[in-house]
């Protein structure tokens, strides 16, 4: 069938086209290859071209495109591409800054070769390239909160796999051996090869694939899959699951810098705490809805006690209590409403309809709900952790 079928045949080709073995070498030591691969990938030690700007990186096509630039839009910093087939653009809030449009790979190959000093990307995707952890680039934040998934293992349900649940169970199979390896199929390579190295599997060969990869195993070119799950449908639909011990990675979009670029790149140190600010300001501002309720009380200390006895209205930092003024009818002056108070308060999104019951429960009337637009705290806790990592201790932003 493969063979009438063009887009089938290239599939195919690609998954049997093994990456860490020799042509005729069917079995991997994936420690070896593992310290062998690092090597290569390791960045060249390339001068990056002299320029005055900074720049960031963003995913230019997909999921992560469009949900970078909604943030980046949310955080009042949209994004202006004067032509859709230019990669650079501007954002007029940030002046200094370039945008410039790239492959999620290579947004993560150019923080890396310096040619851009920060990046959005997904974590998953830095774990690819760039092994993950802090080195010669650093997470700035790692919880955009958009392009949430995670990297798991995808196993057949039914045939020699069927009582197969955990990970152990996978790699104690007899079936693997130095001629019939375990035949893994991802587009990351590298977080298998670590994956698999620390979980002790010996016979492992890893395939290569470029989408549709949960079709591999139903058509007999590899065993399992390594790859991306958000909702479990694909797995599900291609008759995989998912195996105890076989999530590897969880994914979401994270900023991203060259340490290099950030101790020595004038004015990028500044651009970063504004642009954490502004992304935790929004970030945090998104989890919550601002509650003005009307409350009945003898004291703004007793509605303030009142409300800190429930869980769910203590807000950030507790609740503000006023009073509520009404007109006097006599002589047409304003006067303090007795035993009625106004009460603000921060609600989680996901509790707002219990925060309404509970502030009728202890006093409430009119309760009016607003979305929270941006909660600027005295200083964002990334901010201070990066300035720890880099052991500045001086930094005073403008
Ligand atoms: N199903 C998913 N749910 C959430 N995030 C995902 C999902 N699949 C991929 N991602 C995230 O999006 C990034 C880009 O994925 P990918 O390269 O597949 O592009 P895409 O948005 O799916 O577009 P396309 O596959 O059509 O090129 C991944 O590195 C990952 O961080
Ligand atoms: O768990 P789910 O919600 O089903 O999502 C998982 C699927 O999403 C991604 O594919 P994508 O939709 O990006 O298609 P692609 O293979 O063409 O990249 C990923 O590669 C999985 O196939
Ligand atoms: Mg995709």
């Amino acid at each position: 069938m493969a063979q009438n079928n063009p887009a089938a045949s290239r599939l195919l080709h690609s998954l049997r086209r093994p990456v860490i073995c020799q042509p005729r070498q069917h079995v991997c030591r994936v420690h070896a290859s593992l310290r062998q691969r690092e090597n290569e990938s390791a960045p060249a030690t390339i001068k990056p071209v002299e320029r005055k700007t900074l720049r960031l990186a963003v995913p230019s096509k997909g999921r992560m495109a469009e949900d970078t630039l909604q943030l980046l839009k949310d955080c009042q910093l949209s994004v202006y591409k004067p032509n859709p087939r230019q990669y650079v653009a501007s954002i007029s809030q940030m002046p200094q800054l370039e945008v410039w449009f790239q492959r999620a790979s290579d947004v993560v190959r150019k923080l890396q070769y310096g040619d851009v000093d920060l990046g959005i990307v997904g974590f998953d995707m830095f774990s690819e390239i760039a092994g993950g952890r802090d080195s010669e680039l650093v997470v700035l934040h790692d919880a955009l909160d958009f392009g949430q998934c995670y990297l798991a293992l995808g196993v057949p349900m039914g045939g020699k796999f069927a009582g197969i649940n955990t990970l152990d169970e996978l790699r104690s199979m007899p079936d693997w051996t130095e001629t019939t390896p375990l035949r893994v199929v991802t587009g990351y390579h590298n977080v298998a090869r670590r994956f698999f190295a620390a979980n002790g599997f010996e016979h492992v060969v890893l395939l290569s694939a470029d989408g549709a990869l949960e079709a591999a195993p139903l058509m007999g070119s590899a065993d399992i899959i390594l790859d991306l799950v958000s909702t479990g449908i694909t797995l599900r639909e291609n008759n995989l699951k998912q195996i105890e011990g076989g999530r590897i990675l969880d994914s979401q979009g994270v900023l991203v810098a060259n340490r290099a670029a950030l101790t020595s790149r004038e004015g990028l140190l500044e651009t970063v705490h504004e642009l954490i600010e502004r992304f935790e300001a929004h970030l945090k501002a998104d989890k919550y809805y601002s509650v003005v309720a009307n409350m009945r009380g003898d004291s703004p200390e007793q509605v303030a006690s009142r409300i800190m006895t429930r869980e769910t209205l203590k807000g950030l930092q507790g609740p503000t209590i006023s009073p509520v003024y009404t007109l006097n009818d006599s002589d047409n002056g304003c006067a303090a409403q007795h035993g009625f108070y106004a009460c603000v308060i921060c609600v989680p999104k996901n509790c707002l309809y219990k925060s309404v019951k509970e502030l009728r429960e202890i006093g409430g009337s009119g309760v009016l709900v607003q979305p929270m637009t941006y909660i600027f705290d005295e200083e964002p806790a990334r901010w201070r952790q990066l300035l720890d990592k880099l052991g500045i201790t001086d930094f005073k932003a403008s």
